[in-house]
């Protein structure tokens, strides 16, 4: 590269501590920020992500509010350098020119700025669920007060709910309470340029799980044939079928409602080989043994019920991508040897391929995932 030529990005970039890279190129892609006709590029300490335009007000509040927890993030608006030590060859930088109206004149205040203290809540769509654990510790406070909070915070968000309890039951569906905004439990929610009909009254979702999703996504190969045994609004099946070309996606739920939602996220999306179903799992082998590349089983209480139908219907060298809640004294490996001895009842062997926690649930608790090769 000539030393002396200069490249000026008119568009911004994101600007985070490498380390937190993955993350933000998750949350720029949900929001439809990332540019991916530019290269990211990296200096010593910062990753810098090319935007395909300036966020919005909206947008700005969602990167505020979902990477408070960083050390540090910065919209970059311009740059230019000399010389090519970078290694990126398209790209001259000179400085960076942080742009102080993101930083000082946009920010909106956090919840945590408003209130003084953190409160647990996820967003869905334009609906924010506040966890009661959080709201029985700030005795003090109101539940309005807090809603009111994440309203003022958050300017796409248009309902605040409070969750009385986890998930429960065998379709794990929360127990709302409507605090704030308009009265509603049906939203639209997006990930990963998926868009999702969700109601959380009437059938589970959970934003959190959206890395996990990813991660199996990228294990998917065209062609295989995928069995997603407990798929509900279709957040794993229909992020696979949009994007790695599986021969078919059988996507079932025992739940109606679920179902109902994922025929529509099915058809909005425009993916036109996921088939729904709606049958207990346990019925899924009649018609489907054998034929499974991928047995995703996201029932992390209760899967090991139905480890012996997943193992039915993995094909030979298949893989089981197997939930579960287990505690720190045995991540893994009780249940693990579940596996191997349903398995082996079948006359079948494994081969662990990855052990991995996916959450912390609860104190000493954690949501894992085994990914398990059926020979
Ligand atoms: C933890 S949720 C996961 C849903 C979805 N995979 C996701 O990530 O949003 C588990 C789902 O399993 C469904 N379910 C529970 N028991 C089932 C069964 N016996 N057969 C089929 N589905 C079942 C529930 O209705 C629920 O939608």
């Amino acid at each position: 590269m000539n030393s002396n030529s200069k490249l000026t990005f008119s568009n911004p970039a994101f600007r985070v501590l490498k380390k937190d890279g993955e993350p933000c190129r998750r949350l720029l892609d949900e929001l439809f920020l990332l540019n991916y006709s530019a290269r990211p590029f990296a200096d010593d300490v910062y990753l810098y992500l090319p935007l395909t335009r300036r966020p919005n007000g909206d947008e700005l509040s969602t990167l505020f509010s979902r990477l408070s927890h960083l050390e540090s993030f910065a919209l970059v608006s311009s740059f230019s350098q000399e010389g090519n030590e970078s290694g990126f060859e398209n790209i001259l930088l000179e400085k960076f020119v942080v742009d102080a109206a993101f930083s000082a004149q946009e920010k909106q205040p956090t919840v945590f700025d408003i209130l003084g203290y953190a409160v647990a809540y996820e967003m869905v769509g334009d609906i924010a669920v506040i966890d009661d654990k959080s709201v029985s510790e700030k005795a003090s406070e109101t539940v309005s007060e807090i809603a009111a909070a994440i309203l003022a915070a958050h300017s796409g968000i248009r309902t605040v709910l409070l969750s009385r309890g986890p998930v429960s039951g065998e379709f794990r569906i929360r127990d709302l309470e409507f605090i704030a905004g308009a009265d509603k439990t049906a939203t639209v929610h997006k990930e990963y340029g998926c868009i999702y009909n969700i109601d959380l009254a009437r059938a589970y979702f959970t934003p959190r799980l959206s890395t996990e999703r990813s991660r199996i996504l990228s294990q998917i190969h065209a062609d295989d044939f995928v069995i997603d045994m407990f798929a509900g609004v279709g957040p794993y099946s229909v992020l696979i079928a949009k994007n790695a070309q599986p021969k078919t996606v059988i996507a079932n739920d025992k739940n109606e409602a679920a179902v109902s939602l994922l025929v529509e996220n099915i058809a909005q999306n425009k993916v036109k080989n996921v088939v729904p179903l709606n049958l207990d799992a346990v019925d899924l082998a009649k018609e489907y043994a054998g034929t499974g590349d991928h047995v995703i089983m996201n029932l992390p209480h209760n899967a090991c019920d139905f480890l012996d139908t997943a193992v039915k219907l993995t094909k030979a060298g298949g893989i089981i991508h197997y939930y579960a809640m287990t505690s720190d004294d045995d991540l893994f490996d009780g249940e693990i040897e579940k596996i191997r001895a349903t398995a082996e009842k079948q006359r079948r062997s494994i081969e662990v391929i990855e052990k991995r926690t996916v959450r912390s649930y609860a104190p000493h608790q954690y949501n894992i995932c085994l990914d398990v090769r059926i020979c």
